[in-house]
């Protein structure tokens, strides 16, 4: 099988190409792909397939003429991946599939469509709206954090942290606790604290993240804009940018007064080779 190794701030994933649906992809091959040690190596992996020729994708298919197939590194399928979605479209472009249109390509997800704008290394996704809609806690070690629950189509929970706590004091190895009657499909959790102000954004933070089916990862773009959806909100702004700091680079979250939902950063293929 022919792959293409990419990557969004460090959250990195295996691109298969399967224009017309012909893989099945089962959840054991996902995890073999993705195992750090004894496959490729990758956080997820994205399918590039015609909307058309995908159940999930079909009912879009004349929105969008590529479906983003995501499938968590454990083998877990999820409805939405904003880092995915940049790197997704970054293939698209580079393999012919789709031209650098400045009004943006749309791509089919299980969360709807989304529409990404190529802007050199940088590409600015017009993303579903995030939506704030309850409190919740999340634990890691002995520690309890309150957060809110942020739908970006797939689920996160926000939490800030308290007492002067740092991000690095955190212990992600292990996977964070959290409500499973609020969360029954799981959920991805967010660690933020503020950080210096910047000239060029109304807000600046920084976060970790522990994914749902993948762990610990560098960078994720839904899990930037339910930060940074969360921070605006906090900060009592209606539109603004916010600059998201991960382990794995910067992601911008902005609303702007049309009411859109922008995520915008690099995306970068590294890689391409066979399977055997
Ligand atoms: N890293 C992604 C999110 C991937 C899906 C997530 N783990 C889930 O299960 O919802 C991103 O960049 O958004």
């Amino acid at each position: 099988m022919h792959f293409t190794k990419g990557h969004g701030t460090g959250n990195d994933f295996v691109i298969i190409e399967d224009v017309d649906g012909a893989l099945d992809l089962t959840a054991e091959q996902v995890a073999q792909l993705c195992h750090r040690r004894f496959g490729i190596g990758a956080d997820g992996v994205l399918r590039v397939v015609r909307s058309a020729k995908e159940p999930a994708g079909a009912g879009l298919a004349s929105e969008a003429e590529w479906f983003m197939d995501y499938r968590n590194s454990d083998g877990s399928i999820a409805e939405m991946c904003g880092n995915g979605v940049r790197v997704f479209t970054r293939y698209l472009v580079s393999h012919g599939l789709a031209a650098a249109d400045p009004s943006g390509i749309p791509v089919a997800t299980r969360a709807g469509v989304v529409v990404a704008v190529v802007e050199g290394d940088q590409i600015r996704v017009h993303m579903r709206s995030p939506s704030l809609y309850a409190a919740s806690t999340a634990t890691a070690g002995p520690l309890t954090f309150p957060g809110v629950a942020v739908d970006c189509g797939n689920p996160h929970l926000v939490c800030g942290l308290h007492d002067g706590l740092s991000l690095s004091s955190l212990d992600l190895h292990v996977a964070p606790g959290f409500d499973r009657a609020l969360f029954a499909s799981g959920v991805n959790v967010e660690f933020v604290v503020p950080a210096e102000p910047l000239p060029e954004t109304d807000l600046h933070v920084e976060m970790r993240v522990y994914e749902r089916g993948s762990g610990e990862t560098l960078s994720c773009g839904s899990g930037a804009l339910a930060v940074g959806a969360v921070a605006l909100r906090d900060a009592g702004l209606a539109t603004g940018t916010v600059a998201v700091d991960l382990p794995g680079g910067r992601l911008t979250v902005t609303h702007d007064e049309q009411d859109r939902w922008w995520l915008a950063g690099p995306a970068v293929l590294v890689a391409t080779g066979e399977t055997v």
